[in-house]
């Protein structure tokens, strides 16, 4: 699924509108219409568990005075079970059967099937009463829409005018004028907070992808206003304060329970802390054409495996061919660990060989190699020199890449340490190794203190791989900065320095040098644990040595490592718990 800036957003929306002549007001009302179906289904999920209330047609004494009032009880049955016929079971249908004989099901007489829109029919709609704060424009347009839906639903509905409704333009005054000639009410904000109490949820149609810095006076009052009031809320498009590139939340800045995001995700929804203000995210089609994105040239995805598969031609299934051997899978080293920091470096090897690489050998400074003997007796350990008392040095690179001549992947850095010449160490080493190469950890910070633009340019892919705190190193800026943007930031170092950049953290951006995106969502808190990285260096190296290509292998690596630390939480009963290995063992 691709993920689109607000510019992009406008610049389909354009599109669609003046080369395929579908007019604005019908994406609008699609949207609206969108917007509603998805409230009136939270509605349904929120009224199970209730006790159920008589169908209203057979509350009316059995049979239906209005086609409205019969569709509401019809509408029940066929939410819970849809499929033709389901209307019979319900109440509603035996009271017709009871008044109506020929709607029975007479012997031998053909059955007249008949469904009405269910996703637009609401039960239990006399207890919901929804506040719809409508802002200036096109998402207001857009909160306009869904008013009308909801109250054919049969759910009351109020509308909150942030500004005087006269100010509204285009497409959203048409929608006003349609919502007052269909008598909803309305009221336009008079500063203060309103009342909230005999409102069962709230629709946030104020601010959407044309909303520009913090929001500002009415705007402002009512989102805090909202927030406060324990309310569900419902977003249109996008929580309203969000910066809709960044993730970035303005102060205020609606916390919904559900956004409903309209044509395309939009990239803020994605990033933290906005993927938390807006709650569950749906994407509804308007009439967009999916493919446009494709078509403009848009690359940034959500990592799904649809993704990697449709748009990276990853097998996912990580078949094995039947007459494979190890040597049909890659060998992997690995250099990493010093005395105080070993671990580090059997994690990323064994999570090498969980990945799948056939082989996989861990140089170490010599030193820590007898103390090493049998804790993962899978792996093949090399010595790389080092100090006597087991720290690298800069004459451990020449060792390192005589061992990596007859790899197919050489990963660096967890648990180096810094040590004495390290700058030289690790140029040596991206000079002269003459395959694939994972950069992590200390490997990063060395790598942030070198001009590395002047080294001599590899023909083979880097992959760095920094938390929040190595890239701002890397980048020269603060980690706070980096968290500001992470797509744009992690776009736009990879496309400068030619490097694959995986940049770590809830909700991992892998962004390729030719400007591709992927946003990865596997993965839970439970796996900001010592290690986790580590792991993922080993994962990425192991897919690398099957042949996967830079981009391949760094996404799908990413995706696969967040899936296991899920596995991992499973397995326990707080993801808390998770520890690094746990995420190499659900591998
Ligand atoms: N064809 C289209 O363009 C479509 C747009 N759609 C909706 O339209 C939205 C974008 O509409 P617009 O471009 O009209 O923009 P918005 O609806 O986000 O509103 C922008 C308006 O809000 C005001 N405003 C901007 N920043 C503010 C701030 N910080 N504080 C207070 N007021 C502020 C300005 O008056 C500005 O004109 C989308 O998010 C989506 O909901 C949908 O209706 C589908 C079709
Ligand atoms: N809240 C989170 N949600 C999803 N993944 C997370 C979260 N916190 C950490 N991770 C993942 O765990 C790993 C932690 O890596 P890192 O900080 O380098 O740890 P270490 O250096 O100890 O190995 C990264 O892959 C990161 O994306
Ligand atoms: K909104």
């Amino acid at each position: 699924m691709h993920i689109v800036t607000a510019e992009e957003m406008r610049r389909l929306d354009r599109i669609t509108i003046e080369r395929l002549g579908i007019p604005a007001v019908a994406l609008m009302e699609n949207a609206g219409r969108a917007i509603a179906e998805e409230i009136i289904a939270l509605c349904r999920r929120r009224g199970v568990g209730r006790a159920p209330l008589p169908a209203r047609a057979a509350r009316d004494g059995g049979a239906p005075h209005s086609a409205g009032a019969w569709a509401a009880g019809a509408a029940h049955e066929e939410a819970a079970a849809p499929g033709a016929g389901a209307a019979w079971n319900t109440a509603a249908g035996r009271a017709l059967r009871g008044g109506n004989p020929s709607g029975g099901a007479l012997a031998g007489a053909p059955k007249l099937h008949i469904s009405g829109d269910a996703a637009l029919m609401a039960e239990h709609a006399e207890d919901e009463h929804w506040l719809v704060l409508v802002g200036k424009g096109n998402n207001g347009g857009d909160g306009l829409v869904a008013a009308r839906y909801l109250r054919e639903a049969g759910i009351a509905v109020s509308l909150l005018y942030a500004v005087p409704p006269e100010s509204l333009t285009g497409e959203a005054a048409l929608q006003r004028d349609a919502a007052a000639a269909m008598g909803l009410p309305a009221a336009v904000h008079g500063g203060g907070s309103p009342g909230f109490a005999g409102y069962s949820g709230v629709l946030d149609a104020l601010l959407g992808t044309g909303a520009a810095g913090a929001p500002r006076g009415a705007y402002a009052e009512l989102i805090a206003a909202v927030n406060g009031s324990g309310k569900p809320v419902v977003s249109a498009d996008i929580p309203s304060g969000l910066n809709a590139d960044t993730g970035e939340t303005h102060e205020p800045c609606i916390q919904a329970s559900l956004t409903v995001c309209l044509a395309f995700l939009k990239r803020g929804l994605l990033q933290y802390p906005g993927s938390g203000a807006a709650g569950r995210i749906v994407v509804r089609s308007i009439g967009i054409p999916a493919g446009l994105a494709r078509e403009e040239g848009l690359s940034a995805y959500w990592l799904t495996p649809a993704v990697l598969e449709g748009v990276l031609g990853v097998d996912v299934s990580r078949r094995r061919v039947p007459d494979g051997h190890k040597g049909t899978y890659g060998h992997v080293l690995v250099a990493a660990g010093s005395l105080r920091m070993s671990g580090a470096g059997l994690i990323a090897a064994r999570a090498s060989l969980r990945a799948g690489c056939g082989l996989a050998t861990w140089a170490v400074p010599g030193k820590l190699l007898p103390l090493l003997v049998g804790a993962a007796p899978e792996l093949m350990l090399a010595d790389a020199g080092g100090q006597a008392d087991g720290t690298w040095n800069a004459e451990a690179a020449e060792e390192v890449l005589n061992l990596a001549e007859k790899k197919d992947v050489l990963a660096v850095g967890p648990g180096i340490g810094r040590f004495q010449e390290d700058k030289e160490w690790l140029k040596r080493i991206w000079e002269g190794a003459e395959c694939p190469l994972v950069v992590d950890a200390d490997a990063l910070n060395i790598l942030a203190e070198c001009d590395y633009r002047s080294w001599k340019s590899r023909r083979e892919p880097v992959i760095l791989t920094p938390h929040p705190g190595e890239m701002a190193r890397l980048a020269g800026v603060s980690t706070m900065e980096i968290q500001r943007d992470r797509i744009g930031l992690a776009l736009s170092y990879a496309r400068e320095r030619g490097v694959i950049l995986v940049l770590k953290g809830a909700h991992t951006v892998i962004a390729s040098p030719d400007g591709r995106i992927f946003v990865n969502t596997t993965g839970h808190p439970g796996m900001a644990t010592g290690g986790a990285g580590d792991c993922l260096t080993g994962i990425i190296a192991g897919l690398l040595a099957q042949g996967l290509e830079g981009v391949q292998a760094a996404a799908f690596g990413v995706y696969l490592h967040g899936l296991a630390g899920e596995k991992a939480a499973l397995l326990r009963d707080d993801p808390a718990s998770v520890i690094a290995s746990d995420i190499i063992e659900a591998l």
